[in-house]
Parts: C-alpha cells; structure tokens; sequence
C-alpha cells in the first residue's frame, strides 16, 4: 500500500491536520493491530468502543499496545443523555422514543455512529464484524446523504502491482449497498465511483457493464445498463463512458478490437460500473481472491460524513489502509 498513488498524500495531510476515527469493534483482533499501527504514528488517533476492560484485555491477549488511545464504552459514557435526546431528534419521523433510543445505542454500530453525528469523532470505520447492511444502516438513518446525492452508494479501489513497476489501480461501483439500482442511480454510482477514484490517481475512463457489449446480446437488463450509459454520457460530457459493455471488451484491448473496434474506452477502461449488487459484490471479490488485488473498501459515496465500512474478510492491513483513507477523505470532502 505504500506505492499506491495518493496514499502518501493522504498520510501527509493527515500530518498536516490530525484526525480522530472510531472503530466501532474495539476488541477485534485485527483492529487493535491497526489501532497500535495508528498509536506509533501520531497523525490519526483511534477511539475504540467497548468496555475499557474487554478492549484492553483483547489487546493484551493479541499482543497490541494500544496505550495513549481512547477507549469509548456505551454503556458509561458520560454524555448519553445528550446523545439520546440528539438521536430522539434524528429520528423523530420514526417516533423514536428515548427508551428505544437508549437500546439502540448500546450497540456500538449507532453509537459510533453518534460519535461523529456530535463530533466527537472525525469519522468511522466498521465492519470487521458487522455485516455491511448493520454498519451502514445507522450511517443512512442518522448522517444521511450528502447535498446534491441522491443516494449513497459504495466504491471499491482495487490495486495490484504491474509488470511496468506501476500499481494498476481500478474502481468499481456499487459492489455493497444498491441491490438493483435505477437507471439514475447506475448514473449518479458512475460518477461517484469515477470521483472516488481520482482520489486514488486514476484518470476515469468509465465501463458499465453487461452480459452484453454495444447490442450483441438483449434483455431488460442489457437496455438498462445502455440507456444508463446513453444518460452518463449525457450528463457528464467531460468524461469518457461507454455502455453496455462486457467485462472482456473493456479491459482487454484485444478483445476490444474484436468486439468493438475503435472505441475509445473498450479494452482501457479503469472504472467499472456493475449492473447491480449480486454482479458488483462477486466481481470484486473474483478480483481481490483470484486477480492479485488488494481490494479498499466499500468507500461510502454521498453520504454526509466519513463513515466507511469493511469486508469481515478484512486484513489488519487493510483496517489501517482503510482508517487512512476514510479520514483523509475528511478533508478533500469538505475542503
Ligand atoms: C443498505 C441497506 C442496509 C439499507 O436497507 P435497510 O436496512 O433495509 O434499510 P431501509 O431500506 O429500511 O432504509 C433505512 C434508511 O436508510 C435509507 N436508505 C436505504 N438505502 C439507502 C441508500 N442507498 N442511500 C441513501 N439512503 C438509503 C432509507 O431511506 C431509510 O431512511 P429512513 O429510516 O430515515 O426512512 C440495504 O440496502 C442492504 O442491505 N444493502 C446490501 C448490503 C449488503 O449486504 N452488501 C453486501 C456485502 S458488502
Ligand atoms: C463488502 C463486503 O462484501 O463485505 P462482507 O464481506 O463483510 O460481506
């Protein structure tokens, strides 16, 4: 991960302005690796939710020095009652009563979730062992979209080294949270995805893909990824997009010369944009389990803080990756 374009970068913001992040499972093992990591490093402090006692205890066991870090517990946090009455009011549309509230809360997803919502913390990371649908759900009940989004959506950045010396880096979209997205929706992940990965150094050059490259195949499916593709281009007329394509016609430059001869972006695509979440969420794991790819994320998009979630098939590696990267964004987001 130290070669990855822009990683440095985003260290040496966080130098330049330190942040705190919650981890919302303090106990797991391969957090506190990546919390001591953070601890050594002085430009992004953890906070980890849990009961003091069971937090150190695990980071003993595991052998983690996690000394000069926060350690948040929810059920002894001295500002609960502030927390519960701001929560009540997030989510007064629903009824939410302050008993409800107070039961939501002892589960550290929502209450880190309410860490950043006070600002308390910069921003959060979750899911080594939530499943994303519980790390994200309190994101979208409580912070909810940005300005200007419609939805939130996920990107991943996947990464692995090249025969040039150069990392190739990709970004694909939504592999985590839309399950069938809308025309509009595959628009507007198309261009969160291809945004989310300038931050990573790629250059956007946008595949939505299909079973089907520029009419060869046919179905619901294939006219809703091409009149998806036809509405990007349409909006975005700064970016090269093509759709529908097929996954061998946009990245093979061979079977582009086949498939669709002279089109800009077939065989050199390097943002993929999925059909829906079954195509997105096998995809990348093909790519990370069998490609050689180091896979970072879900990166959440449009959603109105830092808050990103994990694969429970996680690394320590890729929590400390991760924390980096979803507090850099801190900045970018809101410079
Ligand atoms: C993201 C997800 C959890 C939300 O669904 P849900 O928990 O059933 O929640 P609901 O549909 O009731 O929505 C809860 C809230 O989130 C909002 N929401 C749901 N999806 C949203 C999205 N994509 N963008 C923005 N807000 C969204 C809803 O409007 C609702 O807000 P409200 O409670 O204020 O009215 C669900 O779409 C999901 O499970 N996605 C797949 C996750 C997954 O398994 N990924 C594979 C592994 S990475
Ligand atoms: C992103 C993802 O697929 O998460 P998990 O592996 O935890 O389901």
């Amino acid at each position: 991960m130290d070669n990855f374009k822009g990683f440095g970068m985003m260290i040496g913001k966080l130098k330049k302005s330190p942040k705190t992040i919650v981890f919302t499972e303090g106990t797991d093992p391969r957090i506190l690796e990546a919390a001591s990591r953070l601890l050594a490093s002085n430009f992004l402090t953890p906070i980890l939710v849990g009961s003091e006692e069971e937090v150190m205890a695990a980071a003993e066991e595991y052998g983690f020095n996690i000394r000069g870090g926060r350690i948040i517990d929810p059920e002894n946090f001295d500002r609960i009652d502030e927390m519960i009455e701001m929560f009540c009011e997030l989510r007064k549309s629903k009824g939410v009563t302050p008993e409800q509230a107070r039961e939501f809360l002892k589960q550290g997803n929502y209450f880190g979730t309410m860490l950043v919502k006070m600002g308390i913390a910069d921003a959060l990371l979750g899911g080594a062992t939530y499943s994303t649908a519980d790390t994200v759900r309190p994101a979208l009940q409580l912070i909810k979209t940005r300005p200007g989004h419609t939805i939130v959506s996920s990107c991943f950045i996947l990464v692995r080294p090249s025969a040039t010396g150069e990392n190739e880096v990709l970004a694909m979209g939504d592999c985590a949270i839309n399950l069938k997205p809308s025309e509009d929706e595959l628009v507007e992940i198309a261009a969160t995805t291809a945004e989310c990965g300038t931050h990573f150094g790629i250059e956007p050059k946008v595949a939505f893909l299909s079973y089907s490259t520029l009419g060869s195949g046919k179905g619901e499916d294939v006219d809703k990824v091409r009149n998806a593709a036809a509405k990007a281009k349409a909006a975005y007329p700064e970016l090269p997009i093509e759709g529908e394509l097929q996954f061998d016609a946009a990245v093979s430059p061979r079977v582009a010369r086949t498939k669709c001869p002279g089109n800009p972006v077939a065989g050199q695509a390097n943002v993929f944009v999925f059909p829906d979440i079954n195509a997105g969420n096998i995809g990348y794991k093909i790519a990370q389990r069998l490609g050689n790819f180091e896979a970072y994320g879900p990166i959440l998009m449009g959603l109105n803080a830092p808050i990103n979630d994990l694969s429970r098939g996680c690394n320590a590696e890729e929590v400390y990756s991760m924390a980096i990267i979803t507090a850099a964004l801190v900045e970018e987001k809101e410079a």
